[in-house]
């Protein structure tokens, strides 16, 4: 009854929901909600007014200068800087482990609040610190131990995130009643390091429960967070295994502020929730399949597709027709488009140089290689995708299963363990700016039929 209700609702409200329900093939449903005005998002720069108010209020806030991210800031084109250093940049200039040519991430969780690329001294004493924070609590141990093994790894990842939260220092000093205004920046940093230092092995332990029979491998104190991270999965031992793990690290560690992971972090942040808080809703956001999901989505699309392929080669034909299937059942395609980027993902390039350089043969990563020529313009075709072109998710799933990590559940965590980096850091910032509550202003449809004329 309450679902013909708030159907009968929506039938008569200004929301044209039965178009919704079916919309003429190639065309774009959030356009025909819009009754007036350009239908491109991004114009609303070009035309102010009632548009632009029309528009902002259901286009899933696109383009809106709203937040303050000191931490790095993207380039539709460009892609994502750390404190203004390309990716490629901050792969030349981070210190790196023995014998790697990767750019650590830790050293880039350095670069990201300080705005300065750290010394090897500086990232060997920063692993040092992270060793000595990472145990987990017992508690904490016996939680997730006990979570049923069908539980999806993002789900345990935010559970121990929320079962680590008793632990923040920022919590228990609020509730001292001493903290100061300026003094919060300085136990949040002191929540960023342990949380930092403690996700990896909270990660790793998800894994081993879930995939490895519960069969741990012990933090090894000698290695650097990533190289450690790698090691404790168990998947493989190799140098270079550990060098993907901190080439995916170092890539998904920050997107300026507006992605869902972040954003999230930053407004349950602004409440003065602590960093525990704060992150586990982000990682929240992180499992959605539009965001950080799309990893896992995107190698299942990958695996799938290979294995109706039944050893035939891989063509630009045969992957234009699975890519107009994947659509036409009403489905993204995983790994392609984005909210802001108008380019292929520079994280993208990043990961394919690798492939190329390690493993070009590897099934998968030709299969890949066809659809980066394939997809983008089917996606083109449809007259509506802002961007066909591959984003970071594209790829990363095919680095990760070719060293063994071949679980596509998990992926997402390990995209989470990087982008506690970023997230962290930001919040950090925002504590030192004395950034207040975030508290947009909603409207109802009745209001904006009513003074958008
Ligand atoms: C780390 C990251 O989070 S990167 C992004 C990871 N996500 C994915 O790879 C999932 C596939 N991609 C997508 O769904 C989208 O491109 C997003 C969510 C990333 C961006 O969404 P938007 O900013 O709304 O993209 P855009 O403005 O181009 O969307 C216009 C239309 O094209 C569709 N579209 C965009 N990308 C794709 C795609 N890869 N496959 C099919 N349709 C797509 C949208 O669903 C939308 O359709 P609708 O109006 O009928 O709802
Ligand atoms: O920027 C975005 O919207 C999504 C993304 O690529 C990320 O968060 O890494």
């Amino acid at each position: 009854m309450l679902k013909h209700a708030v159907r009968r609702n929506m039938e008569t409200s200004p929301w044209e929901t039965r178009r919704l329900d079916s919309p003429p093939p190639q065309q774009s449903s959030r356009r025909l909600v819009q009754k007036q005005g350009p239908a491109k998002r991004g114009d609303f720069e070009k035309a102010p007014g009632a548009y632009t108010l029309h528009w902002l209020c259901i286009g899933g806030m696109r383009g809106i200068k709203c937040m303050i991210s000191e931490t790095s800031l993207l380039d539709p084109m460009e892609g994502i800087r750390y404190r203004g250093r390309t990716l490629q940049e901050c792969m030349d200039q981070l210190p790196k482990a023995p014998g790697s040519k990767i750019g650590l991430p830790e050293a880039s969780f350095w670069l990201l609040l300080t705005d300065e690329i750290p010394t090897d001294a500086e990232v060997k004493a920063l692993n040092e610190e992270l060793h000595k924070r990472s145990a987990l609590p017992a508690d904490v141990v016996k939680l997730i131990d006990s979570i049923p093994k069908d539980t999806h790894p993002m789900t345990q990842l935010a559970m121990g995130l929320l079962a680590l939260q008793p632990t923040s220092e920022f919590g228990k000093a609020y509730r001292s009643g001493t903290l100061k205004k300026s003094e919060y920046w300085q136990v949040t940093l002191e929540d960023a390091l342990s949380l930092v230092a403690k996700v990896p092995i909270l990660a790793a332990r998800i894994f081993c429960n879930v995939f490895k029979d519960g069969k741990h491998i012990p933090s090894d104190p000698s290695l650097d967070w990533a190289g450690n991270y790698a090691n404790m999965l168990g998947v493989n031992d190799s140098d270079k295994f550990k060098d993907i793990t901190r080439l995916y690290l170092m890539l998904h560690a920050d997107h300026e502020a507006g992605n869902v992971s972040a954003h999230t972090t930053h407004l349950v942040g602004s409440a003065l929730s602590d960093s525990y808080y704060s992150f586990a809703a982000g990682v929240c956001g992180l499992a959605g399949p539009l965001h950080g999901l799309a990893n896992q989505e995107c190698l299942r699309w990958l695996k799938n597709t290979h294995a109706t392929l039944k050893g035939q080669e891989p063509t630009v034909e045969l992957l234009t027709d699975f890519a107009k299937e994947t659509l036409a059942s009403g489905k993204v395609i995983p790994g392609f488009g984005h909210g802001v980027l108008r380019n292929t993902d520079p994280r993208y390039t990043i990961q394919r140089q690798f492939v190329q350089e390690n493993f070009p043969d590897d099934p998968l990563a030709k299969l890949a290689e066809v659809c980066f020529q394939a997809i983008p313009p089917v996606l083109e075709a449809t007259g509506k995708v802002k961007n066909p072109w591959p984003n970071v998710d594209a790829l990363s799933g095919t680095c990760m299963q070719h060293y063994g990590l071949d679980q596509e559940d998990y992926y997402t965590v390990v995209f989470a363990v990087s982008r506690a980096l970023g997230c962290t850091s930001n919040l950090v910032w925002s504590r030192l700016m004395g950034l207040p509550i975030e508290r947009p202003k909603s409207v109802t449809l009745d209001w904006l039929s009513k003074n958008v004329k």
